[in-house]
């Protein structure tokens, strides 16, 4: 049987005075209705606390976009570099075999246009071997100079051409990330140069392909034997750097070699993965790549990386509501995952692009504004400037990504400078920049006005132009970016969250 009320002691209790007053009760009554709020406001902010964290378990995404060779990967490693430091540490040794393999492949590069040269003064058309250049740049002409060749050159292409071997080795190695660039065009005249770059099929980061090329870990779970064959292919190309280094020296550093590269207008310490300053300290036993180096290592994407990492250091992002107060907690204290998405860049590459489009908070566009002057590898019809709007605009006016925040990097300012300081005129390659000084500051102003107008123009909404200049080689300079950008990338992913 139930009791009844006034049987239950918690009812006795929290019963009113039998002799209450009018005023005690309104007051009481105000007390419990304060309570209760109370109560209510706890239990809804423990709701919206649960939601959040659930919210914030989902990692922020970021795409990065732009043609090859645009800075797309190096933007990437820059972000490793300053908020994935164990990563950066653990790929290290991997990368010294990517700059081994850059530095041979500068090597190889010179050492064709050199004999190459040298075949024409020979009269000898048939000469072999020879993978870097392209035939219709050679012709003699009454221009080309008489170069002064002597033993010294003939040694050297004797001496060098064990680093043939260890190219073809390597690439070997690496496995069949190795791809062809293939163009759209039918017609399209591809770079020979880049066809034969090599880059990496590997859908997680560099993780599995690195995996080919890193010394043995304890951790590590190949067979022994293959550890220990991996480590002494590691030690033989090392070996045969050192011990070609003095010729590789002599090569760059020749005059005869420095006069046709000149007459030539190879530019090469611009090109992607230019190693040959540096051979005294690449070349040398106990070579640990420093940042700077793993920057510049060139290493093509090939299809779509995906390089997830764990915040290791927050950003400085202030945020004032209560909610948020507990919101910063997470952000700003480690473990925020980030997944970063790398695509390759050539023509043939872009066509996955679209696929990503719809699951990220941001997307990172790069432009190399250095390249006003030069030629798609994968299509020399096209120029690269003319390709980067093409691309930029088909990125802005996709109805998919109407509401998604886009950050620009006009980048390779460093290069753009250096070209201008050579001489070479915009307005000679792009018309429209007409009589405008020919400095770098006027040129990179003239460059954004264009990508501004493009997204004005195109956008299915109307969006804020974030751009950035950008050298992203320069680890220092990157780095302040890189603080703004994630800034705005963390609080996009907030919005997008619903949290903020
Ligand atoms: N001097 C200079 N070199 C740069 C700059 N940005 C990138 N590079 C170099 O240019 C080369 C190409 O850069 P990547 O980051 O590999 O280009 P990507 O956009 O990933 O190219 P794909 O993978 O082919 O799509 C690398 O060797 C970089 O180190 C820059 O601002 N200045
Ligand atoms: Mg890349």
């Amino acid at each position: 049987m139930g009791r009844s009320g006034s049987d239950d002691p918690f009812a006795l209790i929290l019963a009113p005075p039998r002799d209450e007053t009018p005023e005690a009760k309104e007051a009481r009554e105000r007390a419990e209705a304060e309570a209760r709020r109370v109560s209510d406001d706890i239990d809804e902010q423990l709701r919206q606390e649960r939601i959040a964290s659930k919210k914030m378990k989902k990692p922020v995404k970021v795409l990065l976009l732009g043609q090859s060779e645009s800075g797309k990967s190096a933007t990437l490693k820059n972000f490793q570099l300053q908020y994935a430091r164990h990563e950066w540490a653990e790929d290290r040794t991997a990368w010294r075999t990517v700059i081994f393999l850059n530095l041979i492949r500068n090597v190889i590069h010179v050492l064709d246009v050199l004999l190459r040269e040298m075949s024409l003064l020979d009269g000898d058309k048939s000469f072999v071997g020879l993978e870097y250049t392209s035939d219709s740049d050679w012709e003699p002409s009454s221009h080309t100079p008489v170069y002064s060749f002597t033993d010294k050159h003939r040694l050297l292409k004797l001496r060098l051409a064990p680093l043939r071997r260890v190219l073809t080795d390597l690439e070997k190695r690496l496995g069949p990330g190795t791809q062809e660039v293939y163009t759209t065009a039918p017609t399209a005249q591809v770079d020979k140069d880049q066809a034969r770059e090599f880059g990496i099929i590997s859908r997680n980061g560099w993780k599995s392909a690195f995996e080919k090329l890193r010394p043995a870990r304890k951790d590590d779970s190949a067979p022994e034997p293959i550890l220990k064959r991996r480590e002494e292919e590691n030690y033989q190309i090392a070996d045969i750097l050192v011990g070609c280094k003095d010729d590789m020296k002599n090569l760059w550093d020749d005059i005869v070699v420095q006069q046709i590269l000149t007459h030539r207008k190879a530019h090469i310490e611009d090109s992607p993965g230019f190693f040959l300053n540096d051979v005294g300290r690449i070349a040398s036993s106990g070579y640990e790549p420093c940042d700077n180096d793993i920057i510049r290592a060139r290493l093509r994407t090939v299809g779509v990386q995906e390089h997830k990492f764990v915040m290791e250091e927050g950003g400085l992002m202030i945020l004032t509501t209560s909610l948020a107060k507990m919101l910063n907690h997470v952000i700003l204290g480690q473990g925020k995952e980030w997944v970063m998405y790398d695509v390759g860049g050539t023509r043939s590459s872009r066509a996955v692009w679209a696929s990503f489009f719809d699951d990220v908070d941001t997307i990172i566009f790069l432009s190399p504004i250095s390249c006003f002057d030069e030629k798609l590898r994968e299509d020399l019809r096209v120029n690269r400037l003319e390709d980067s709007y093409q691309l930029w605009r088909s990125v802005c006016s996709s109805p998919m990504l109407a509401k998604t925040q886009i950050i620009l990097f006009l980048n390779k300012c460093d290069l753009l400078h250096r070209k201008l300081k050579r001489g070479v005129r915009v307005s000679d390659f792009i018309p429209s920049f007409g009589d405008r000084k020919n400095d770098t500051s006027t040129v990179m102003k003239y460059f954004q006005s264009h990508f501004k107008e493009i997204s004005k123009l195109v956008s299915p909404e109307p969006r804020p132009f974030f751009v950035h200049f950008t050298s992203v080689i320069d680890t220092k300079a990157t780095a302040a970016t890189l603080s703004v950008v994630e800034e705005s990338i963390l609080r996009t992913h907030l919005r997008n969250a619903d949290l903020l």
